[in-house]
C-alpha cells in the first residue's frame, strides 16, 4: 500500500488498559481525561474503572446515538474539561463509536484551540474509518458534519474485541465502509469481503480484515491528510449517501451511515457507468450484493428535488458544481467528476425503481 505518512500512531491489540500505559506516561498525572457515551459507559467502563482510579483519569459520559452528534454535547465535553483544570498539555481519550470519536474529537481539536486526544473505537464502523484519519464533528442545520475541524489522535487503539456486543445492523454499517475501501483501492479486500460469513463471524479473522480496511484508509489520509486531492477518494458514496443520511435525519427509524453510504454506492456506481466508463456487468454484480445485505431506501420522484439540494452542500463541492468521486474500475478512482441535474436525476430514478 506505500508509504503511509499518517500522524497517528495505530495499534492493534487485545489489551487496550497495557498500550494506554504507556500514552498516559506522556502527560501530567490528573491531566488525563475519558470521554465515552451511555451504551459503552454501561457495557464497556466497568473494565477500565479500576485502570481511571488508578490514573486519576476523570469521566464525561453524553448521550448515545447520532441525533447527539450536536453542539449541546460538545458543550458538554468543554464544560467538563473546563472545570476539572484541563490544560493545553491534556489528553482526552475517546472510547466510543463513530458518534463519539467524531464528537469528542471535536471537543478535543477546539478547546484551547486543540488538545492531544486518543481513540479507542467500539463500533466497527469506527475501527475500519471514523477514529482514523482526523475528520471530527457535528452535525448542523440538518446537514451531516458540517461543522469540524482535521486533527488526527495521537494513538487510535484497536481491539476487535469490542465488537462481540455490536448488533447485526451496526456491524453491516461498518461492513459499508469496509466495502468502499475495497471498491476504490483493493479488488483483494473486496474479494475476502465477499467471501466473509455474516451469518457465522469470524473474531480472529475479522480483525485482520479490519487491519487490511484500515491500511486503505490510512494509505490516503497519509498522502492528503486535509482532502485537497487522493483523499476525496474515502468519500465515494457520500455525496449521495449524505444527502440521504440528512433526508432521513430526525425521522423515527434513521438508517445508520453506512446504510445510507451503500446506498450511496449504488447511485455512484451508476453515475460510474454513465460518467467514467465502469464495467456495467461489474456495476450490477456490486449493486445486487449490495442491495442482498442493505435492502434500500424508499424515494419518491418528488424527493429528487430536496435530495440534489442536499448535495449542493457537500463538503467537495467547488464553484457551485456538485463533485463525485466516481470508480472507472474496481479498486480505481476518478475524483472531482461533475455530473449534471438530469444525469443525478437518472442514477436516483434508477435506484428509486431497482429491484
Ligand atoms: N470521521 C470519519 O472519518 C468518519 C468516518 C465514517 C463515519 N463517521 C461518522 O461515524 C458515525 C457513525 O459511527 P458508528 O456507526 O460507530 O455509530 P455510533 O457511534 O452511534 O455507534 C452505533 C451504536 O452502537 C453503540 N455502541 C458503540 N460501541 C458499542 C459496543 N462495543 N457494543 C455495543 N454497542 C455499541 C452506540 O451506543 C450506538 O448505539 C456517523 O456520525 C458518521 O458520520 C465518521
Ligand atoms: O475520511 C474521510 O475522508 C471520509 O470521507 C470517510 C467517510 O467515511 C466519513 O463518513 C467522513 O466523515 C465523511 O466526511 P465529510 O467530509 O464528507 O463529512
Ligand atoms: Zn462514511
Amino acid at each position: 500500500m506505500g508509504n503511509s505518512k499518517i500522524y497517528s500512531k495505530i495499534i492493534y491489540t487485545t489489551s487496550p488498559e497495557n498500550e494506554l500505559n504507556q500514552w498516559i506516561d506522556k502527560y501530567e498525572k490528573g491531566k488525563v481525561f475519558i470521554a465515552t457515551e451511555e451504551n459503552v459507559d454501561q457495557l464497556w467502563m466497568p473494565q477500565f474503572n479500576s485502570f481511571l482510579d488508578k490514573h486519576f483519569i476523570r469521566k464525561v459520559v453524553v448521550t448515545s446515538g447520532e441525533k447527539n452528534k450536536k453542539l449541546n454535547s460538545v458543550t458538554e465535553i468543554w464544560e467538563f474539561l473546563s472545570k476539572n483544570g484541563a490544560d493545553r498539555k491534556s489528553l482526552l481519550i475517546n472510547l466510543g463509536g463513530g458518534m463519539l470519536t467524531d464528537l469528542a474529537g471535536f471537543a478535543a481539536s477546539t478547546f484551547k484551540r486543540g488538545i492531544d486526544f486518543l481513540n479507542i473505537p467500539t463500533t466497527l464502523l469506527s475501527q475500519v474509518d471514523a477514529s482514523v484519519g482526523g475528520k471530527t464533528g457535528i452535525n448542523f442545520n440538518g446537514l451531516k458534519n458540517e461543522i469540524g475541524t482535521f486533527k488526527e489522535p495521537v494513538a487510535v487503539i484497536i481491539n476487535s474485541r469490542f465488537l462481540q456486543t455490536i448488533d447485526p445492523e451496526n456491524f453491516l454499517s461498518g461492513f459499508a465502509e469496509m466495502i468502499k475501501h475495497g471498491l476504490i483501492k483493493s479488488p483483494a479486500h473486496l474479494e475476502e469481503l465477499e467471501n466473509f460469513n455474516l451469518k457465522k463471524i469470524d473474531y480472529q479473522n475479522l480483525q485482520e480484515i479490519i487491519r487490511h480496511s484500515v491500511e486503505v484508509k490510512e494509505y490516503f489520509v497519509g498522502h492528503d491528510p486535509t482532502e485537497k486531492n487522493i483523499r476525496k477518494a474515502l468519500n465515494f458514496g457520500h455525496t449521495v449517501g449524505h444527502a440521504f443520511e440528512s433526508f432521513g435525519m430526525g425521522q423515527k427509524n434513521q438508517a445508520l451511515h453506512g446504510y445510507n453510504v451503500a446506498w450511496g454506492m449504488i447511485v455512484e456506481l451508476y453515475l460510474s457507468v454513465k460518467e467514467c466508463g465502469l464495467d456495467e456487468m461489474e456495476c450490477t454484480k456490486i449493486t445486487n450484493w449490495l442491495l442482498s445485505i442493505y435492502g434500500k431506501m424508499n424515494i419518491e420522484k418528488d424527493d429528487f428535488e430536496r435530495l440534489y439540494e442536499l448535495m449542493t452542500h457537500d463538503k467537495k463541492n467547488e464553484a457551485g458544481r456538485i463533485n463525485f468521486t466516481l470508480l472507472p474500475e474496481i479498486g480505481r478512482i476518478e475524483i472531482n467528476q461533475h455530473c449534471n441535474k438530469e444525469l443525478i436525476f437518472d442514477a436516483l430514478e434508477y435506484f428509486r425503481t431497482i429491484q
